[in-house]
This record gives C-alpha cells, structure tokens and sequence, in this order.
C-alpha cells in the first residue's frame, strides 16, 4: 500500500477513470452512454489511487443534498467506485474511503452516503443502511380495488420534455417531507429520469408522465411509467415514481395505472416502505410487495453535526458510547440532548446508556431503523433501561425515509 498514492483525477482523467470503471463493472457501454457518464463525473469530486502515474482506483462523489429530518445536509454522494482487477484487497478502497471522509470534513458535510453494489462491502467503513425500498406488483387485469375514494381533479399527460419544470417544482416543494432524497437538477430529470431509452430494456417505451391537478394550477401528484406489450403476457406497466399530495390523488393515479388498454401488470421499484397503497388497496392479493432491499447507505462523517443538524421529535437526554473505529473523533462517550427545539452532542464522562456502533447509529439517523431494533438483534447494549424507548421517540420521523435516485 505504501506504493498508493491519492489525489484528485483532474478532468483531462475523466476517460481513464471511466475505462476503470468499465473495467471493474464488466461494462462495455456505446458511445453516447460513455458522454453521458463523461458529463456525470465533470460534475463530481474525483478521487484516484494511483501507483506511479497509473490510475488503479478511482471513486467519485456527486455533490448532492440529501434531505434529514427537518432540512437538508450537504452529502457525498459516491459512486463509480472501483479499483483495478490487480489491485484488490490491498487496501486502495479503504484508502479512497478515508480520502472521501477527509475531504467530508474538510468541506463541511457531516454525512455522506451511496448505493451499494454488494451488501457486505460498505458496513466496515461505518455506512448505515438507512433507507429501504419495495418492489410492489400490481395485477392489473381487473380494475384495481381501493377502500379510499379517488382524487376526481383531471388527469393530464404530459410531454417528457416539458416535464423536468412541472415535476421539479412539485419535487422541491415536497421532497424534504421524507428523509432520503436528493436534490435534483434539471439535468438529473432529464438524463436519469427522462431519458429516451430505458438502459436496461430496451422493449420498454418512451417515458410517459401523467400529472394530476386542475387544468393550468399546480401539479399535485404525477407518476413516470414506461410500459411494453408482449403477446405472450399481459402488457406491463413498469413504474418509476408516483408522488402525490393525497392519499385520494395517489389512488387516482393507481387507479389511472392500473386502467391502461393492454396492459395486465403494474410493477412499481423503489416504492416507500410505508406506501399508503399498501393500507388503502382493499386487496391485498392484487397489491404485493415482491421484495424489500436496502437503498441509500448514510455515513455519519461527524456524528456530532450530523445529529445536531437534524430536528428532534421528542425529549431526550442520554449517554451514548460509540464506536468507529475509521473516524476517531466520532468514538467515545458523548451526552446527546435532544428536543423539538434544539439537539446539543458533547463529550462526557459519564457512564453509558447506550453502546452502538456508527454504522448502526447512522441506519437509525434517518428515522428508518429503530434504537430498539438493534437491542433487540444484539447490535448495540442498552445500559439503562429506557433507553431506546426514549431515543426512537426522538428520532421518529412521521413518515419513513426513502431514496429512489440510484446513483
Ligand atoms: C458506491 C459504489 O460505487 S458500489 C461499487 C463497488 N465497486 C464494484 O463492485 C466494482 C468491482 N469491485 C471493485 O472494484 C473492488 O473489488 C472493490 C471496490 C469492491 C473493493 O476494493 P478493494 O481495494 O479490493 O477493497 P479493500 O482492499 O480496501 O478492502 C477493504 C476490506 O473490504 C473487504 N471487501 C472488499 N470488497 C469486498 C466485497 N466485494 N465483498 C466483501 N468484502 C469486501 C476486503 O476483504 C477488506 O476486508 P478487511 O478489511 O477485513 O481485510
């Protein structure tokens, strides 16, 4: 490892680090794919680990703001990670990651955060599985049962090229209501949610989005679907987001959804673990969650200001002993207390209430994973009982965090 060097990839780099990644992700993308990634990384801080002058690790970080409890933090957010075939498991990942974390503080973000490619990679650096999504499958071949009345404001499709501004000011108003998501510019729309091409299937259509709300008044829900028919199966209806400002016009775009001439499927990834589909669909037999996986993987950089930088459901005073064993200054004994007015995280040496590890401690940060949870599964040590009681009190957030964005 001595022989590793890290420092920024200047942009004149962007290629070779691309034909890394391609390399380590078994890739061969077309050209304009490859522009497309080019653009993406002219746009995010880019750390390679070089021996000599050759590059044999590279990861990047798109400088988003991710949404926490009660406002929004500057996050890295990583991704292309990847470290040549020869070089793996002698430490260049371990080292780009303590680059990123430097760097993290350095530029005032307390938390930082990515999709993982494989489960059991990222945990050992302190990241936290702290949002989760569904795969939710709908049969559509009967109109879909709903125990709530429907939104009856009209349904309007829009053209996916007038979409990223309509969408995007429904988007910005909303999207700090659940912790998780990430900003996105106007590029972002139309790039990863608007694209012409699904990357994966190219049997699916164009994207089509379908907003509801009066004629020429705001949006007040929309949901970006793409769809495909074969003659073999029911047509399928795939998807991508679904946003509403009531429960009523969410079952209306359901309801839309599930309604569309030659289609007998709807299968929807990413959704909310806490959907409201799932209570207000009357049958449950036709509305399935198929899977759940763990979406966006959060660091606590500085535990400190990161959960002094979130807002507080709830009273509470406690002890709690951390352990990271990668960020030192975050290890140790600190009081945390914490209200709806204010949160204050200082060093004490008083005994614990509570050990747990950062990794766990950043699964909970978001609202995502109960305190008590990790008791339960002999993840961290409650020492006074109580404890956790008070703390998930605290930390609850009135809806789940979600993240859809999958970078
Ligand atoms: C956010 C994203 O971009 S996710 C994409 C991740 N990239 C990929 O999957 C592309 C293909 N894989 C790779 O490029 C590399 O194998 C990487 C990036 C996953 C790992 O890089 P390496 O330099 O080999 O990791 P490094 O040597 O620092 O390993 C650190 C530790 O993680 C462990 N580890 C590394 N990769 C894996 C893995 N895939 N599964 C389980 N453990 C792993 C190592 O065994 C090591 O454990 P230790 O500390 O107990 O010895």
């Amino acid at each position: 490892m001595d022989s590793i060097h890290f420092r920024d990839i200047p942009e004149t780099g962007i290629d070779r680090a691309l034909s890394l990644a391609y390399l380590a992700f078994h890739e061969n993308p077309e050209e304009e794919k490859r522009k497309h990634h080019h653009d993406l990384l002219r746009g995010c801080s880019r750390i390679g680990a070089y021996e000599g002058d050759e590059l044999v690790g590279f990861l990047a970080a798109f400088p988003f703001t991710v949404s926490v409890p009660g406002g929004e933090l500057p996050c890295p957010c990583v991704t292309f990670v990847s470290v040549a075939p020869t070089h793996r498991r002698r430490g260049v990942l371990s080292g780009m990651i303590a680059e990123l974390f430097a760097r993290a503080a350095a530029d005032g973000a307390p938390i930082a955060s990515l999709w993982a490619s494989e489960d059991a990679i990222y945990g050992r650096f302190g990241f936290g599985s702290a949002t989760f999504g569904h795969t939710v499958e709908i049969d559509s071949r009967r109109p879909l049962a709903l125990r709530i009345t429907p939104d009856d404001r009209p349904l309007r499709l829009v053209d996916p090229a007038d979409a990223p501004a309509l969408l995007a000011a429904y988007y910005d108003a909303t999207r700090t209501e659940r912790a998780g998501r990430i900003d996105r510019t106007e590029a972002w729309w139309r790039e990863e949610w608007l694209v012409e091409k699904d990357e994966d299937d190219d049997e699916l259509s164009p994207p089509r989005v379908v907003v509801i709300g009066e004629p020429r008044g705001p949006v007040a829900g929309y949901a970006i679907y793409r769809t495909k028919t074969r003659d073999d199966d029911p047509g399928l209806v795939r998807l991508d987001e679904l946003e509403a400002d009531t429960p009523a016009a969410a079952a209306a775009l359901w309801r839309y959804l599930a309604s569309i001439d030659l289609t007998g499927q709807i299968r929807a990834w990413g959704r909310p673990v806490d959907d409201p589909l799932l209570l207000f669909a009357a049958d449950r037999d036709q509305v399935r969650v198929t899977g759940e996986f763990p979406a966006l993987w959060v660091r606590l950089v500085d535990v400190r200001a990161a959960l002094e930088s979130r807002s507080w459901a709830a009273p509470v005073d406690v002890v709690l002993d951390v352990r990271d064993d990668r960020v030192p200054a975050n290890a140790g004994r600190h009081r945390l207390t914490a209200s709806p007015d204010g949160c204050t995280y200082a060093a004490t040496e008083d005994p614990a209430d509570l050990t747990v590890d950062v990794r766990d401690l950043a699964a909970c940060y978001l609202g995502g994973t109960r305190t008590a949870a990790l008791v339960g599964a002999g993840l961290a040590t409650e020492h006074t009982p109580g404890t956790v009681t008070a703390l998930d009190a605290a930390l609850r957030t009135p809806r789940l965090p979600h993240t859809v964005d999958a970078f």
